[in-house]
């Protein structure tokens, strides 16, 4: 579905990645991990075209998709929760809900208002709230209940729980479980590897922009000393 190879970034005389490699399958929930500063977000803003990759492949359901512009990439189906959230701050929740909902895939089954409400009551109760008062974590849901609105082939979360309280974070690691069992391709990028282990098919490992290291939990395992030097454990 996803398939990155060699990619290369900077931000302007500043390399950051340097040749960044990962796949993601049809149903699959893949990791990408590494320490801060080590280009995490910045392949995904690749990805998206966010950046403009300077060399390397980023094909996406067929496609090869490097050099177009993020409205047409984010159209073939990937939806993504940005690190830092960024919901719209004066809209309501439903209005931050609706404002990009898409169904292009012709999902028989598609994300709509009232599924997401049953994922995230707390959304439903908040519905006529403006998107700015919500709590951090609320802020959280509504931007995967977004992201889950345009019924992305792929979702793609920077970061989702960082900074969010424990009983906020467990409530977004079940959703994620959740939409795993439901066959939802998922890219997560981050740092809690103690939950990830259980909930991941497989993981990358980018250390200074490189992809430094991929496996599944048995390998993580059989690899843990020198997991532990990329990530810590
Ligand atoms: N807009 C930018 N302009 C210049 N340098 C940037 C910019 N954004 C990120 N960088 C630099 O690129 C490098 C990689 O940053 P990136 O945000 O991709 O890392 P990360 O692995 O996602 O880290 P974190 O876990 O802290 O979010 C860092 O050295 C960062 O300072």
């Amino acid at each position: 579905m996803l398939s990155v190879t060699g990619l290369q970034a900077a931000y302007g005389a500043s390399q950051v990645l340097h040749d960044v490699e990962l796949q993601v399958k049809d149903g699959e929930v893949v990791t990408l991990l590494g320490r801060n500063g080590m280009g995490k977000t910045t392949t995904v803003r690749s990805i998206m075209g966010l950046v403009s990759p300077r060399a390397g492949r980023v094909s996406f359901s067929g496609q090869e998709v490097q050099g177009r512009p993020p409205e047409r990439i984010a159209r073939l189906g990937i939806g993504l929760v940005p690190e830092g959230r960024q919901v719209f701050p004066s809209l309501t929740v439903r209005e931050n809900l609706v404002a990009t909902a898409a169904n292009r895939l012709h999902r028989p089954d598609p994300w709509v208002l009232e599924t997401v409400y049953e994922l995230f009551p707390r959304l439903k109760e908040r519905a006529g709230q403006s998107a700015g008062t919500l709590s951090g974590g609320e802020q959280q849901m509504l931007a995967v209940g977004r992201a889950l609105m345009t019924n992305p082939r792929l979702l793609i979360l920077d970061e989702a729980t960082e900074g969010l309280a424990p009983v906020i974070r467990t409530e977004i690691w079940h959703c994620i479980a959740h939409l795993k069992q439901a066959g939802q391709s998922i890219l997560l990028i981050d740092k809690n590897l103690a939950v990830l282990k259980r909930l991941a098919d497989r993981h990358y490992i980018i250390e200074k922009g490189r992809t430094v290291w991929s496996g599944n939990a048995a390998d993580l395992e059989r690899d843990a000393a020198r997991v532990h030097g990329y990530v810590g454990l």
